[in-house]
């Protein structure tokens, strides 16, 4: 049989099939995951085959093998095993709701977090929430971010969660997906969850990792299939998208906007930073590129901001 992973919780997992029948299943013996060093080897949004047994007449399943993963999160362990912990897997997209002010969201963030879900090869939408509680500068903002990141490939829209306005567009590019919700504490995720299926109570409540000695959390990313052909990944207390590692090199190839015109710098190597007849920097000049997705770029070049990478992913 096949099936789908909606819920983890340790050694169980809650698997449905396409027929909509549910089983608790677990992994037989040794399971290993090729090329992946995790300390789960099984994680929510995976597709497994797997066997039913029965044990004193209760059916439950035996997982054998798991499909390839389009794409996958992780998070570090919080040990020193250097482990990785996969939070979820084959996901379609995620929604970055973004506020200008109450909470201020700083492009900044934004653009760690698209170099984030660029790495991992999940698509991303900006979903810039209360636009009813805006005046007219703040909206003019607005307008020129969702430019910015338009322009680059990001489809960007304006939404209200707490007037509805919009919430139609999410739900439509919602239908036959699997989607998360991402942003700060304070943006909306709840609210716009809740207008987008009412009476799903998401627990997407962020709760602290940096907990105190000896105290142990664990929480678990779950699937939820919604009333309109929909499903959505909760990721309780994980603060969502941790930065994955990466090399210097590699870092410009997740600003797709650089990518054309990078080809033109002198040096091959160019990390477009003090090197002469970098093309990149040209086009900021030219303002081809945004001087703040430039700025963002050479933070996380020279490793500003750590505080990023724990405080504000959620
Ligand atoms: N004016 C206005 N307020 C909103 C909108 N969406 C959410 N809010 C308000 O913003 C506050 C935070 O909303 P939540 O939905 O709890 O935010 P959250 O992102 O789930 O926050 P955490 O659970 O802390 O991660 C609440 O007081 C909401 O009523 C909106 O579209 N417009
Ligand atoms: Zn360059």
């Amino acid at each position: 049989m096949i099936g789908l992973v909606y819920k983890s919780t340790g050694s169980w997992y809650t698997v449905k099939t396409d027929l909509g029948a549910t089983y608790l299943c677990r992994i037989k013996g040794k399971f290993r995951l090729q090329g992946i060093r995790s300390t789960n080897p099984i994680a929510v949004g995976d597709v497994v085959e797997f066997e039913l047994e029965t044990k004193n007449d209760e059916e439950t399943g035996v997982i054998h093998s798991i499909h390839d993963r389009k794409n996958y999160i992780v998070r570090k362990s919080v040990n020193l095993s250097k482990q990785t912990h996969v939070i979820a897997a084959n996901i379609d997209q995620v929604f970055l709701l973004v506020t200008i002010d109450n909470p201020p969201t700083f492009t900044s963030f934004i653009d760690r977090f698209l170099v984030t879900t660029e790495a991992y090869s999940i698509k991303t939408v900006l979903l810039f929430n209360k636009i009813d509680a805006y005046s007219k500068e703040t909206l003019d903002e607005v307008r020129y971010l969702a430019h910015v990141y338009r322009s680059i490939g990001y489809e960007c829209i304006g939404i209200s969660a707490e007037t509805g306005k919009n919430v139609d567009k999410v739900k439509a590019m919602m239908h036959g997906k699997v989607s998360m919700f991402a942003g700060h504490s304070g943006v909306g995720k709840s609210t716009l969850v809740n207008a987008i299926e009412p009476g799903l109570d998401l627990k997407t409540k962020e709760i602290s990792v940096q907990h105190s000695q000896g105290q142990h959390t664990t929480t678990f990313a779950e699937m939820f299939d919604l009333s309109f052909d929909a499903k959505i990944i909760d990721t309780p207390g994980i603060k969502g998208f941790g930065v994955v590692d990466m090399e210097k090199e590699e870092i410009s190839d997740y600003f797709p906007e650089f990518f054309a015109i990078k080809q033109n710098c002198k040096f091959n190597n160019c990390l477009h930073i003090e090197e002469p007849k970098c093309a990149i920097k040209d086009a900021v000049d030219k303002d081809e590129i945004a001087y703040s997705r430039y700025r963002s770029y050479v933070s996380i070049i020279e490793g500003e901001d750590e505080h990023y990478r724990t405080d504000n992913y959620n």
